[in-house]
């Protein structure tokens, strides 16, 4: 079954020449995109739709989010508008509340997420185990997310239990813990931050699931400077999130991972620009990491604590008028940037599996159409619901 969708107003494909088309049609083929080009030259396809002059481009592919938990985090939050800093310890009030819930309400709470994110255009999500931090209560959060979210990433390295010696238990999180999340956990992830885990703890947890071959991000510089941004790059993660305290070396290690053949892709800089306005934490230097040749993500970080939107509409808009990102890096950072920071930008049905995060003949058919002409009508008229429609994989869901 073919859908040809034409009548676009402007199409930013976020290709490999970053193409943006004026009146422009797609064809969706099943799962995947099989054309792309001016409206007056389209194919015949079994369906068409009229998108009436309207912006299109990728789905967002949100690379950052903490979405299997149960509970909230309001007073923490007017705590921290009356002045109080953020700090890790307020992940233990999630975890009382996640462990105390069941399995049903625990998928039940994730898939709502879910869907509101779909209703705000994201096609591609990434979830972190996190709040279970024991390992029957890893390994059910690690199981329930694979059956809903695209990857998941095991998060035993959040923060130390009350109570618990920290060394004792990153040995837990590289053993036992690791054991039981593999069957369902593509990526690995360590809180390297003052008041969560120290460089040389960071360093284990990378190792060991490195080892087990998890591929890896850190949560690095986030509330300080510190070891996480080196860390990332010495083992070549895939991402390292937040960068908001970046040292000249910081920024010469990460660039250092961009500039060998262009053909293998180094450490993605994830920024959270919604996290950054709840914390009340300095942006990160996007446009330096930019200029310096870092691929830029930008993700939602929806979470309890310091980030509760799935909104990437959101995200664009504040890349755009606090960041310094033109429309366009944006964008592109909200889709082929975080499909960079997933590994999942290429690919024509590799092992089942087609790129995200951009619109090429092949890749898989992840749309969405604005209620604006163009996407710059994200940053314009910023807290608008501007989605239209949302197409993942083929299939419309919104
Ligand atoms: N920084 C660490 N983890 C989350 C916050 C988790 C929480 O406070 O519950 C983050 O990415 O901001
Ligand atoms: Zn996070």
């Amino acid at each position: 079954m073919s859908m040809l969708i034409t009548n676009i107003g402007e199409l930013m494909t976020q290709d490999a020449e970053a193409t943006v088309l004026r009146d422009a049609a797609l064809v969706l083929e099943g799962e995947r995109v099989s054309w792309i080009g001016p409206a007056a030259r389209a194919p015949a396809a079994d369906e068409a739709y009229d998108a009436g002059g309207r912006a299109g481009l990728p789905g967002w592919v949100d690379s950052h989010t903490h979405l299997v938990f149960a509970g909230d985090r309001t007073a923490e939050f007017e705590a921290r508008m009356a002045g109080e800093s953020y700090a890790a310890g307020g992940i233990a009030v999630t975890v009382d509340a996640t462990r105390a819930a069941g399995d049903y309400d625990l998928t039940r709470l994730l898939l709502a997420r879910v869907a509101e994110a779909a209703a705000g255009g994201t096609t591609y999500l990434e979830t972190k185990t996190g709040y279970g931090l024991d390992v029957a209560q890893e390994a059910r959060s690690a199981r329930i997310a694979a059956g809903v979210v695209d990857e998941v990433t095991f998060l035993g390295a959040h923060l130390v239990p009350a109570g618990r010696d920290a060394d004792e238990y990153t040995e837990l999180v590289c053993g036992p813990m690791l054991d039981a999340v593999l069957p369902y956990v593509r990526w690995a992830d360590v809180f390297c931050e003052e008041g969560a885990f120290t460089a040389e703890q960071s360093r284990r947890v990378l190792a060991a699931c490195a080892a087990a071959g998890l591929g890896l991000r850190v949560h690095g510089n986030q509330l300080g400077p510190g070891a996480g941004v080196a860390l990332a790059a010495e083992f070549g993660a895939a991402s390292v999130d937040h960068v908001n305290h970046l040292s000249d070396d910081d920024v010469d290690a990460l660039a250092g991972t961009w500039s060998a053949d262009g053909a293998t892709p180094g450490t993605v800089a994830t920024c959270l620009p919604a996290c950054d306005l709840s914390t009340r934490q300095p942006f990160p230097p996007a446009r330096l990491l930019l200029d310096e040749g870092v691929q830029l993500a930008l993700a939602s970080n929806c979470n309890p604590g310091t980030s509760y939107t799935t909104s990437m509409g959101f995200c664009v808009a504040t890349a755009v008028l606090q960041m310094g990102l033109t429309i366009h890096e944006a964008v592109r950072a909200a889709t082929y940037g975080g499909a960079v920071a997933l590994r999942r930008h290429t690919g024509d049905d590799v092992e089942g599996r087609r790129a995200v995060g951009s619109l090429a003949v092949g890749h898989r058919a992840d749309l969405q159409l604005l209620n604006a002409p163009s996407a710059t009508h994200l940053a314009y008229r910023p807290g608008m619901p501007l989605v239209h429609a949302v197409w993942k994989a083929g299939n419309r869901v919104r």
